[in-house]
């Protein structure tokens, strides 16, 4: 099976390199944002047709969601319209296109967790194009695999973890809130999921197109989430002393974006056919911090 990935420089894009190449029979191409740009129709579809893959997995993104509330237009042509240009050049050789989607389409205001067929109605601009992307996809690509997930981390810099492993350096107490509740994902969970739907979407001919929910377990807040990497980070060494954590409410928070309360994914049709993956947070979040004690070691 030849697989395509875009964006592969991101935390997933960089975990999907390392899933894909750790399972067997499989020859991948991996583009980063500088050797293709999405929003490149000419591009996208010349890559795509010179590459010939039976799978494209999208993990490019615009995924500063703050900072998208001042720069929609980007925003929009990565996460939207770049996915029309996607879905084009894949019908054009008749593959299969993976694309990620996020919890942040929700409003968060569901007592239950969403299932795949809940209307969506985002609180915030990141959310706005992600949607905007989403339907573009269903609409457009003949063989669209849609996974939305949430809380995404690893041990690159740009994500929760990292974040609060930057501001203990300088805060000795920290306000975390407490009333949005969501599932942190190891993306190198993920990236074991994307593998092994790509894999049953090629080898499966009764295989479903459509939307799949996965993301970690247990649902927790991210102030729950912040003691836990802090508790963890302390008994590895990584961190002196955890900062002192105050839990607070969104409106404590002042931020750009609305972000939703309780944007929990439900994620039973995934599992219908996929049971065997890891998705404990937990375990992710060990993965993470001993790959950093590793590198604290090497570079001490
Ligand atoms: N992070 C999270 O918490 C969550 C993420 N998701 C979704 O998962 C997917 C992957 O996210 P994640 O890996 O965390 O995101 P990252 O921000 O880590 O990676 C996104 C990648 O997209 C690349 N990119 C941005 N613009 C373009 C472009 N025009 N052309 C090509 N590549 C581009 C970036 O390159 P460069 O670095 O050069 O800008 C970066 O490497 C996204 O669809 C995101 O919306 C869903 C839920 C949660
Ligand atoms: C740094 C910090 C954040 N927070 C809050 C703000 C926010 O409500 C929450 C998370 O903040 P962040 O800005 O790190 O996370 P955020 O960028 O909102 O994360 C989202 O990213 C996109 C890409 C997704 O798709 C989502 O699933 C989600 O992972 O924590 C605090 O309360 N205290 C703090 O010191």
């Amino acid at each position: 099976m030849k697989v395509m990935i875009l964006g592969a420089n991101g935390q997933v894009g960089t975990h999907l390199v390392i899933s894909c190449a750790q399972t067997t029979d499989l020859e991948v191409l991996a583009l980063s944002s500088s050797e293709l740009d999405i929003r490149s129709h000419t591009d996208v579809l010349n890559s795509v047709k010179s590459f010939q893959p039976d799978v494209i997995v999208n993990a490019a993104a615009y995924t500063q969601v703050d900072k998208a509330e001042v720069e929609p237009d980007l925003a929009h042509a990565v996460n939207a319209m770049a996915i029309e240009f996607i879905a084009d050049a894949a019908n054009a050789i008749d593959s299969v296109i993976i694309h990620i989607s996020t919890d942040y389409v929700f409003d968060g205001k569901n007592d239950l967790s969403y299932k795949e067929q809940d209307l969506p109605n985002p609180l915030n601009v990141y959310g706005k194009t992600k949607w905007q992307g989403e339907r573009l996809l269903l609409q457009k690509a003949n063989k669209p695999i849609l996974i939305r997930t949430s809380w995404v981390f690893s041990d690159s810099k740009n994500n929760f973890v990292s974040a609060m492993h930057s501001l203990s350096k300088t805060r000795k107490e920290l306000s975390i809130v407490d009333d949005q509740v969501g599932a942190p994902t190891y993306a190198g969970h993920l990236a074991d999921a994307i593998v092994s739907i790509a894999n049953k979407s090629i080898t499966n001919p009764k295989f479903s197109f459509g939307i799949y929910h996965f993301n970690g377990e247990p649902f927790v807040s991210w102030f729950e989430f912040a003691k836990t990497i802090f508790e963890q980070s302390e008994r590895r060494g990584l961190i002196q002393k955890q900062p002192k954590l105050w839990p607070i409410a969104s409106e404590q928070y002042p931020s750009l974006a609305k972000r939703p309360k309780k944007a929990c994914l439900q994620t039973s049709q995934f599992f219908k056919s996929n049971n065997s993956l890891s998705r404990d947070w937990r375990k992710g979040l060990d993965l993470v911090l001993s790959a950093k004690e590793k590198s604290k070691h090497e570079s001490d």
